[in-house]
């Protein structure tokens, strides 16, 4: 007998999210993939607490499971186009689901594929379109390995934002409040300098890429560049560099968003760079959870 990851959340007091990260940590015994969920033995005991994975663990884990994946066969043409669709659709929803779009995963599958939603808006219909268009420029990108620069930041804005002409591609002019946050991004005139330094010291960087890219995501939120689409351009530049080293996309989750903001907070406000970090260490490492379940030999 086995019991689902909501199961388990309710019956220990947990979120699914907690659950997840203990299934592909294997912190429960008997624990099986079936396809995208888990299967846990309906018998298992909440694993004892303080069990909280330092980064460095995290990474090394994750780095042992991408080397295990680079030895199993590679995905056919039509097996890698079908993922991506589904990955596309999920990360569409979710990205866009937590910057205030009201289309259902269902519905953006719809869009996605043509078709009109009568109750919706057309702007949540057009930030579909939009986002995919800019994933699969990112997928172009990641071919050509281009190296990351402001242009290149510039231009997959110019894609989220394709449906807001004037503000497109080009960084903003006027002061900005990021909604229920503490810190305040820069002042206009230190975009362009602040962007630089950042980009500087994101390449001259000899860190593992995840939490490089922590620290790269949390400052890039903190300048807020555009008057618009900040969060969405940010969550693909994690997508463009992770794929670019070779690491699965990531979604951050539409239900994960208290513990993604959290973390800038934990960084604004505490000044702890780790939970960041532990969050996209814990996405990329249940991606390629998914993709070893797939590809047993
Ligand atoms: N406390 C915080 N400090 C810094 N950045 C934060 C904080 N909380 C959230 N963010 C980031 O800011 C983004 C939201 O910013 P904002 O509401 O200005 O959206 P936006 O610029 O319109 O872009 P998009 O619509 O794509 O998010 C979040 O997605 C997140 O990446």
């Amino acid at each position: 007998m086995f019991m689902t990851v909501k199961e388990a959340a309710e019956k220990w007091g947990i979120s699914d999210r907690r659950v997840r990260i203990l299934c592909s940590e294997g912190k429960i015994p008997g624990v099986t993939r079936e396809g995208r969920s888990w299967a846990i033995p309906a018998d298992a005991v909440k694993p004892e607490d303080g069990r909280y994975k330092t980064v460095e663990s995290l990474l090394a884990m994750i780095d042992t499971k991408k080397a295990e994946l680079d030895t199993r066969r590679p995905l056919t043409e039509g097996e890698v186009e079908r993922l991506t669709e589904e990955f596309i659709v999920e990360y569409t929803y979710n990205s866009n689901a937590m910057e205030g779009n009201t289309l259902t995963l269902r519905e953006t599958d719809m869009v996605l594929r043509g078709l009109t939603i009568d109750q919706k808006p057309l702007k949540d219909h057009m930030e579909a379109i939009d986002h995919k268009e800019a994933f699969e420029f990112v997928q172009d990108l990641v071919k050509e390995q281009v190296p990351l620069t402001e242009n290149i930041i510039k231009q997959i804005h110019y894609l989220v934002l394709m449906d807001k002409k004037d503000d497109r591609g080009v960084y903003r002019r006027v002061p900005v409040r990021i909604m229920g946050a503490k810190h305040e991004p820069v002042q206009p005139y230190l975009i362009q300098p602040k962007m630089e330094q950042l980009l500087d010291s994101y390449r001259n960087s000899t860190e593992h890429v995840i939490p490089r890219l922590a620290q790269f995501h949390i400052e890039f939120q903190g300048i807020h560049p555009f008057i618009d689409g900040n969060g969405r351009t940010g969550r693909l530049l994690i997508n463009l560099e992770l794929m670019k080293a070779g690491y699965p996309p990531i979604d951050i989750k539409f239900t994960d968003r208290v513990a993604y903001y959290k973390a800038f907070d934990e960084y604004y406000g505490k000044h702890k760079p780790d939970a960041m970090g532990k969050l996209l260490a814990g996405y990329v490492n249940e991606r390629l959870d998914s993709y070893l379940a797939m590809l047993k030999e």
